[in-house]
C-alpha cells in the first residue's frame, strides 16, 4: 500500500473511438454525427505515402468546417520513425481550429517519444498563442511499448489515453498471427482432447491498465479486425472492460454502437452497485465494516468497486 493516492483518470466519456482515414472525406461528416465519443482521424496507417500530403490538408480543413459536436476530436499523427511526424504536429497545431483536442503517437516505444512530440507541440503552442493545451493519447503496439509501458504512461502531463494496437503489437511481437485482436485458433489449452481457449492479448492489457490507472491515463482497447463479427468484438470488448479498460476503437461505423454498448454500465449493474453503497452505509452507522449483500460478503472495498461502476454511469449521462 502507498501513502500516495491513485490519481484519476480525466472525466470524459471515452467508450468508443471511432477511426477514419485523412484521405476519405467524405467519412467526416458520417463520423461527426456517429454516436462515438472520440473520433481520430487519421494520418497514419491508413492514409497511403502519396496521400500524407492532402490527407494533413483534409483533417486541418475539417477543424474547421466540420461540426464536431461534443465529441472528443483527435488526430493519429506518423510514427516517429517516418519523415512526416513534424510536419503533421506543426501543421495541425499552426492552422487547425481551436477544434482540435488531441494527438494520438502510434508506435510510441519508450518515454522520449512522448517528450519529443510534447516539446514540438508546446513550441508552437507559444508561438502561434495557442490558449487551448492540445491533449496527447498514445498506441502501445510494439515489443519496446509493452517493455516500457509504465515509463511512457508517466511521461507527459498532457497524456490523457493509451490504447493497445492489437495489429501493429502482433507483428512487433513475432505473434504467429494476421488476426487483430480477438480469440486466436492456436491459442488453447488442451484437456482429456477438450479446447480451451486462451487470450493472447490479456497479459498486454492488463500491463498497460495497470500503468495507466498508476498515472491517471485512461486505458482504451485498439481495433477489432473482423467488423462483420458482432458477437467477437462484444466478447472481446467485455472482457476489456472487466479488466478496467473504459473504451474500445471501431474501424466501421457498426462497432461503434457495440461498444457504447458494452462500455455503458447497464440499469442493472448501476441499480446493484447503488444498492452495495446504501448496504455499506447502514452498516458502517452501525459501526460494521463489513455485511452481507445478495448473500455475498460485502465491504469497504466493495464500496471502491461499486463507486467505479456508478462514477462511470454518472460520466456518461453528464456526456
Ligand atoms: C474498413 C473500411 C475500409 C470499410 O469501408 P467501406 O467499404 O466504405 O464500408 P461499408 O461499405 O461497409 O460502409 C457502410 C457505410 O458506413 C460508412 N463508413 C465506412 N467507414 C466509416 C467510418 N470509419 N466512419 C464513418 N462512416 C463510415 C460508409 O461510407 C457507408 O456509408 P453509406 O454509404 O452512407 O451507407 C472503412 O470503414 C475504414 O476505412 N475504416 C477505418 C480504417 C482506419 O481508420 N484504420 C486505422 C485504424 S486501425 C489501425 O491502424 C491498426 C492499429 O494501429 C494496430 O496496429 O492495431
Ligand atoms: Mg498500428
Amino acid at each position: 500500500m502507498s501513502f500516495r493516492i491513485q490519481p484519476p483518470a480525466p472525466a470524459r466519456p471515452n467508450r468508443c473511438q471511432l477511426f477514419g482515414p485523412g484521405s476519405r472525406t467524405a467519412l467526416f461528416e458520417k463520423m461527426a454525427a456517429s454516436a462515438a465519443d472520440v473520433i481520430n482521424l487519421d494520418l497514419e496507417d491508413s492514409v497511403a505515402p502519396s496521400d500524407k500530403d492532402s490527407a494533413r490538408a483534409n483533417i486541418i480543413q475539417a477543424t474547421h468546417e466540420v461540426d464536431w459536436g461534443t465529441k472528443y476530436l483527435s488526430v493519429r499523427i506518423n510514427g516517429l520513425d517516418t519523415p512526416y511526424w513534424y510536419k503533421d504536429v506543426v501543421d495541425l497545431l499552426e492552422q487547425a481550429s481551436d477544434r482540435l483536442d488531441q494527438i494520438m503517437i502510434p508506435k510510441v516505444g519508450c518515454a522520449a517519444d512522448v517528450y519529443a512530440v510534447d516539446a514540438l507541440v508546446t513550441a508552437v503552442e507559444r508561438a502561434k498563442g495557442r490558449t487551448k493545451p492540445i491533449s496527447l493519447e498514445v498506441i502501445i503496439e510494439s515489443a519496446a511499448g509493452i517493455a516500457h509501458v509504465e515509463e511512457i504512461a508517466a511521461s507527459s502531463p498532457r497524456l490523457q489515453a493509451m490504447s493497445l494496437g492489437a495489429a501493429d503489437f502482433a507483428a512487433s511481437m513475432g505473434m504467429q498471427t494476421t488476426g487483430i485482436g480477438g480469440t486466436q485458433e492456436a491459442y488453447y489449452m488442451l484437456r482429456e482432447g477438450a479446447k480451451y481457449w486462451s487470450d493472447p492479448w490479456h497479459w498486454a492489457q492488463t500491463a498497460i491498465v495497470a500503468a495507466c490507472r498508476t498515472h491517471g491515463i485512461l486505458p482504451v482497447d485498439g481495433p477489432f479486425g473482423d467488423f462483420s463479427d458482432d458477437e467477437g468484438f462484444r466478447a472481446q470488448a467485455r472482457r476489456s472492460a472487466t479488466l478496467g479498460m473504459v473504451g474500445k476503437w471501431a474501424i466501421h461505423p457498426k462497432q461503434v454502437a457495440l461498444a457504447n454498448e458494452v462500455f455503458t454500465p447497464s440499469d442493472e449493474a448501476v441499480a446493484d452497485a447503488r444498492a452495495i453503497l446504501a448496504a455499506m452505509e447502514e452498516a458502517k452507522a452501525q459501526g460494521q465494516g463489513a455485511t452481507t449483500y445478495k448473500g455475498k460478503l460485502i465491504d469497504i472495498a466493495s464500496m471502491k468497486q461499486a463507486e467505479v461502476i456508478v462514477k462511470q454511469a454518472e460520466l456518461i449521462a453528464r456526456g
